[in-house]
């Protein structure tokens, strides 16, 4: 069992962490050599096979058990008018992905994953982070646990998702205190404020990283003080699939930002997830950049809830039905090989 019960031991569970399988990325590119097809011509479907294989630990990598975490949380920021869409949203959609009617529902089904959404005390939003910190430690570390305990060990990949009105300003204030700059350069437009509204959300970032300052410089602290239940479950959830050693595929900008807290603390923490897409939200690609991350597809997409990591799947399926079910030279009598 993971110690989880302090600000302390989740810091340290971040600095301990596994190394993917060298042996199995080494076998799948060996492999990879073999089939018929000019060297390295497959591209990136070429590197997602072998990524796969050094994160799950095996030279021929499966995906029966694909996995969709969507975590939902409420915030208090909201108030201050930084969405296009009434905070009361989070809830009426965490019941629409019951109802089986959002996107990720029917992303999931053609992504043939399994989808599990996880609401996190959404009738209780969190503290206004101008003013105050978003959560304190003990809603911060029930969060976090809530994310790490989603993920199976049995998974072949887990894919991370949210729901959060408001979140995509979380967001904007992490990705501020994990990497520097004002508000203005990390908020977009979210669900579609107009001018007034960006304006608002940069005012709103600002407002946080004047109020928490010195504070912010940690990564964990800043995740607690300006993140959100849902990003801190994210958060959880990838430690959790980094230290079982499973492959993670990430999301848009918020997913991404509720992630790279792990980088920060532990240089690797990261390097068993792939980025799913760069979405529409003004600051993601940078957020990718800084974090040596490069997206699968660039859609326009903006939407969250994992949708941009439920599409990236089906590349991953891709990857290695040629992988796994291509002839290799010798097999098929091609010479050359
Ligand atoms: C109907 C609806 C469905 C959504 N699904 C995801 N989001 C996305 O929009 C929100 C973030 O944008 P902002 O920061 O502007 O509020 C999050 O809930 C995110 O998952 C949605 C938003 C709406 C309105
Ligand atoms: O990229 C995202 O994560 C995103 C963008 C807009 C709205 N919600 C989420």
């Amino acid at each position: 069992m993971t110690d989880l019960s302090s600000m302390d031991a989740i810091r340290a569970a971040c600095r301990d962490l596994p190394q993917g399988d060298d042996e199995a990325a080494r076998a799948a590119a060996a492999r990879q050599a073999t089939l018929t097809k000019p060297p390295g011509s497959l591209g990136r479907l070429e590197e997602i096979a072998i990524f796969l294989a050094r994160w799950q630990g095996r030279a021929q990598p499966v995906l029966e058990r694909v996995e969709i975490l969507v975590f939902a949380g409420s915030h208090g920021v909201a108030a201050r008018g930084v969405s296009a869409f009434p905070a009361e949203v989070t809830q009426q959609m965490v019941a629409n992905f019951a109802a089986g009617g959002a996107a990720i529902n029917q992303l999931a089904g053609v992504a043939g994953a399994r989808l599990s959404v996880i609401p996190l005390d959404v009738e209780r939003p969190t503290g206004d982070f101008t003013c105050g910190p978003a959560m304190s430690e003990t809603a911060f570390i029930h969060s976090v646990r809530a994310g790490f305990e989603a993920v199976r060990a049995d998974a072949d990949l887990v894919c991370l998702g949210e729901m959060g009105i408001a979140n995509t300003t979380a967001a904007a204030a992490l990705a501020a205190a994990l990497f520097g700059g004002a508000g203005e350069g990390w908020v977009g437009r979210g669900t579609g404020v107009d001018d007034a509204g960006l304006t608002r959300k940069a005012d709103v970032v600002n407002a946080a990283l004047a109020f928490h300052g010195g504070a912010l410089a940690d990564p964990l602290a800043a995740l607690r003080l300006v993140g959100g239940r849902e990003l801190a479950a994210m958060f959880g959830a990838a430690l959790a699939a980094r230290r079982l050693r499973i492959p993670l595929l990430i999301d848009g900008f918020v997913c991404t930002a509720a992630v790279a807290p792990l980088a920060r603390l532990a240089g690797h923490g990261l390097a068993h997830a792939l980025a799913g897409h760069v979405s529409a939200e003004a600051a993601h690609r940078r957020l990718l950049e800084e974090l040596g991350l490069a997206p699968l597809v660039d859609l326009g997409m903006r939407l969250g809830e994992g949708s941009g990591a439920a599409v990236a799947v089906l590349l991953l399926r891709a990857a290695l039905a040629c992988h796994n079910g291509m002839a290799t030279f010798a097999q098929a009598g091609v010479a050359g090989g």
